[in-house]
């Protein structure tokens, strides 16, 4: 047995290290609570969004997966400001969001849409920073920074017609990176592309996370693509939505698109989340 009696110094050190360690478990960068949507009111309201409780925490990948027209899309408004909440709230580092959030950029799977045609990629990217009422260097810095990120500051002049699909999502991620977001929430923004411009697009989110310590919410259907890149997946059942439960993956990192997907566990993983999503 020990007879060591710990010091005053050495208890508050204790204290402290406890201190911290309760404020990193409980205060997430990014908190749902209890969360509630219906959509119309009185006795036609339709209720969509039952009751989510999730966080993210700093610099984590957190995927959402659930069957079509569960409510994923309609979480993420929620989660924008861009739709008022029926129940619960959503906090940001502890506080309670009335709006959009300032610290949060978004990513949407249409980039046809998404992006001005008779915009070039430049122009593209400056549109969203214009209120920020920036000096033009730092626009420009912000701009050729995002755009060296994805890979494309030699398509700064071009027009979304010019590029591929794949690039054309790129530009969108660029968008939002030229933000300078602390939240990025994207919503299946690789279902547009073809497979092998995916694998890219995934590795470009995972670097993201990397390079700008992002903290990333994605909703994708490919159950493969979240085991790939989440550290937790928040799988959602139906009507209303609600949380079937919340996977960790504890696959190493670096993840790489031909080791990762060939590791037992990633197997066992994907089994795992998509039994869940099949009884739900
Ligand atoms: N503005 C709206 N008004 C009324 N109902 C809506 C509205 N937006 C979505 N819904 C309904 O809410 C439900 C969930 O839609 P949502 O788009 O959030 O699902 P989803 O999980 O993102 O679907 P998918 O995976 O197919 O994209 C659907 O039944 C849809 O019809």
């Amino acid at each position: 047995m020990s007879t060591h009696s710990p010091t005053a110094s050495t208890t508050r050190t204790t204290t402290l290290e406890s201190d911290m360690e309760t404020s990193i478990q409980t205060t997430p960068r990014l908190e749902v609570n209890a969360l509630g949507k219906s959509y119309g009111s009185g006795p036609t309201a339709a209720r969509i969004i039952g009751d989510l409780t999730f966080s993210v925490d700093a610099g984590e990948v957190v995927c959402i997966v659930g069957p079509s027209g569960v409510g994923k899309t309609t979480l993420l408004k929620c989660l924008a400001g861009l739709h008022p909440l029926s129940s619960g709230s959503i906090e940001i580092d502890g506080k309670e969001i009335s709006g959009p959030p300032p610290e949060m950029a978004l990513v949407f799977q249409d980039y046809s849409r998404s992006l001005m045609p008779w915009l070039t990629v430049r122009k593209n990217l400056l549109l969203p920073l214009r209120h920020l009422r920036l000096p033009k260097a730092e626009l420009n810095r912000r701009i050729d920074e995002a755009l060296e990120a994805v890979g494309l500051s030699a398509a700064v002049n071009k027009y979304p017609w010019q590029l591929s699909g794949g690039m054309q999502q790129r530009v969108a991620i660029a968008r939002a990176l030229a933000y300078q977001p602390e939240i990025l929430v994207m919503d299946e923004p690789f279902a547009s592309v073809d497979a092998q411009t995916r694998f890219e697009l995934e590795d470009l989110c995972l670097k993201i996370r990397d390079d700008f310590n992002m903290t990333i919410l994605l909703v994708t259907h490919d159950i493969d693509e979240a085991v790939y890149l989440a550290d937790r997946v928040v799988a959602i059942g139906s009507k209303p939505a609600r949380v079937l439960e919340i996977v960790d993956i504890d696959l190493p990192a670096p993840r790489d698109q031909i080791h990762t997907r060939a590791l037992p566990e990633f197997a066992v993983q994907r089994t795992n989340v998509l039994s869940l999503i099949r009884k739900a």
